[in-house]
């Protein structure tokens, strides 16, 4: 099968966070198994260059429609972790995608939908028919529409849309001029049934027009999908995904275990496995002298996260306390794009800046991650929604306990030690339900004392992480499944 990822991030080149490694994860399997998969991008400035081998041109003078005009593009392609990648660079007086980041601009939904516009030039114009265009999250919500409305007609008949949803929280919310920057009909499209948002009969809701019009949707856990149905974490869009529910699912996501391999991971210190468990210490003493903590014995509490609403901010901040009060060490790896989330942050890193069991390093880095679920002992994950969750899964792979909220994905992944309904050697972490300080301090506690009191039962726990199988073939597979349901078979 020929599969093509629509998407605004693929780790390592473009990640701001999971949405990457997911496409990433996907690809590699699907790739192995023998389909062709080909992922495209928008060629951002700020893209990891060094990570992308021999790019060369693939197609010049893509014209891409642009209200009355059309906007001058070309297509490379290079070669990432053995996946092949077309980036589109837009020559655009607008420098669409040279804003030095991936998101975060106020016209991001312009950036995009003139992003999923240029895909399907791109493959009419060079003749590629894909059988399935996967698309992920709002940026590229507006593919499908424009295919079914304007393209499919132009010679991609046969190509069918998978949409996956990764976090109701941004929809892609935008003005009618979006549709008639892509030369969409408005009056046609700004229905209730179509692209209108639930919430603001004058508002565009992209990642809507993505649910209406595509032959499958996804998301990444079977508790989210139920979640987005049946609670206000679905963010308005309720009713829009129960009226599809015949093609709606939840497939979980799986960790690239090539990737995020402790036994041969580039970026960590000392190799480990099940049978080399003791070998992890050698990670705990390289990540304490690279942070500065002392070495002592205490166990290292770890975050490693967007800092967004969506992780539990305040919990994340009370954790550090919390650890530090059970005289345990805290370690914290958060990039915020929220100027106030950052400055709270950037507040308790001056106010501990001499203490020596707590480092928290704010912005984004690949590989003191790595290095992190590989020296922790334990990661905390207090989010206030979680559609899957992948640094659980990672940390689970490194021997590290996860403490979570029973939300989402990480209802689907992490089974509590203690009160679990699971067979004991499932149980991997632990579990706290309401998102106050004293849910979060209970299972801190009750991790923190086994860690002290039981070390043998910690290693236990930490075995039974690691031996869960979060790989990709399960889920690579569901996939599968679903593209051959809506195929056009020849
Ligand atoms: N400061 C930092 N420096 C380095 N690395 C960092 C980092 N902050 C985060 N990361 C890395 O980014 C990834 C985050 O994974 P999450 O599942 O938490 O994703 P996120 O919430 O972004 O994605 C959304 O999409 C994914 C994929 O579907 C869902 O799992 C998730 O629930 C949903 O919110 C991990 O690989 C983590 O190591």
């Amino acid at each position: 099968m020929y599969i093509l990822m629509a998407t605004p991030e693929c780790a390592p080149v473009a990640k701001a966070g999971g949405l990457g490694d997911f496409v990433q994860g996907l690809s590699r399997e699907l790739a192995a198994q023998g389909h062709q998969v080909e992922i495209i991008l928008p060629k951002y400035d700020c893209l990891r260059y060094d990570r992308v081998q021999g790019m060369t041109p693939e197609h010049a003078d893509l014209w891409v429609p642009f209200y009355e005009r059309a906007v001058h593009c070309d297509v490379e392609v290079g070669e990432v972790d053995g996946l092949t990648c077309y980036f589109i660079d837009a020559h655009s007086e607008h420098g669409f995608f040279n804003r030095g980041a991936i998101y975060g601009d106020a016209d991001d939904p312009d950036r995009f939908t003139f992003f999923s516009h240029a895909i399907l030039a791109f493959l009419i114009a060079s003749g590629r028919r894909p059988d399935i265009i996967h698309c992920n999250e709002w940026q590229t919500g507006l593919l499908p529409v424009l295919l079914f409305e304007r393209y499919t007609a132009l010679g991609l008949e046969k190509t069918r849309v998978c949409y996956s949803l990764h976090n109701l929280g941004h929809q892609g919310w935008s003005t009618p001029t979006v549709l008639e920057m892509n030369g969409l009909d408005v009056g046609r499209l700004m229905t209730p049934d179509r692209l209108q948002d639930p919430g603001n009969s004058q508002a565009v809701n992209l990642m809507k027009g993505g649910i209406v019009f595509s032959n499958f949707v996804t998301t990444v856990s079977p508790r989210y999908a139920w979640e987005i149905q049946h609670s206000d974490q679905g963010v308005g869009l309720q009713g829009v995904l129960r009226t599809h529910d015949r093609k709606f699912g939840g497939v979980l996501n799986g960790i690239d275990t090539t990737i995020w391999n402790p036994a041969t991971d580039p970026f960590i210190a000392a190799h480990y496995d099940l049978e080399q468990l003791p070998a992890k210490g050698g990670n705990k003493r390289a990540l304490r002298e690279r942070l500065g903590l002392t070495d002592a014995p205490k166990p290292i509490v770890a975050v490693v996260s967007r800092l967004d609403r969506q992780k539990g901010i305040e919990l994340i901040r009370h954790g550090i306390d919390a650890s530090l009060a059970r005289d345990a060490q805290f370690v914290l790896l958060g990039s915020a794009q929220d100027p106030a989330i950052n400055a709270l942050f950037w507040d308790a890193k001056q106010a501990l800046a001499e203490h020596p069991d707590v480092h928290l390093e704010l912005g984004y880095d690949e590989e003191l991650a790595h290095l992190i679920y590989a020296g922790a002992d334990m990661i905390l994950i207090p989010s206030v929604y979680e559609p899957c969750g992948l640094t659980q899964m990672i940390a689970m792979r490194y021997g590290c306990v996860p403490i979570v909220r029973r939300v989402g994905g990480l209802a689907d992944t992490v089974f509590d030690a203690n009160y679990s309904d699971r067979p004991y050697e499932e149980r991997n972490g632990y579990v706290f339900d309401e998102p106050t300080f004293e849910g979060l301090e209970s299972a801190l506690d009750r991790a923190i004392g086994l860690w002290r009191d039981y070390p043998d039962h910690f290693r236990q726990l930490r075995l039974n992480g690691m031996r869960m199988d979060n790989s990709w073939a399960r889920p690579a597979q569901d996939y599968l499944n679903i593209y051959e349901h809506i195929r056009v078979r020849a």
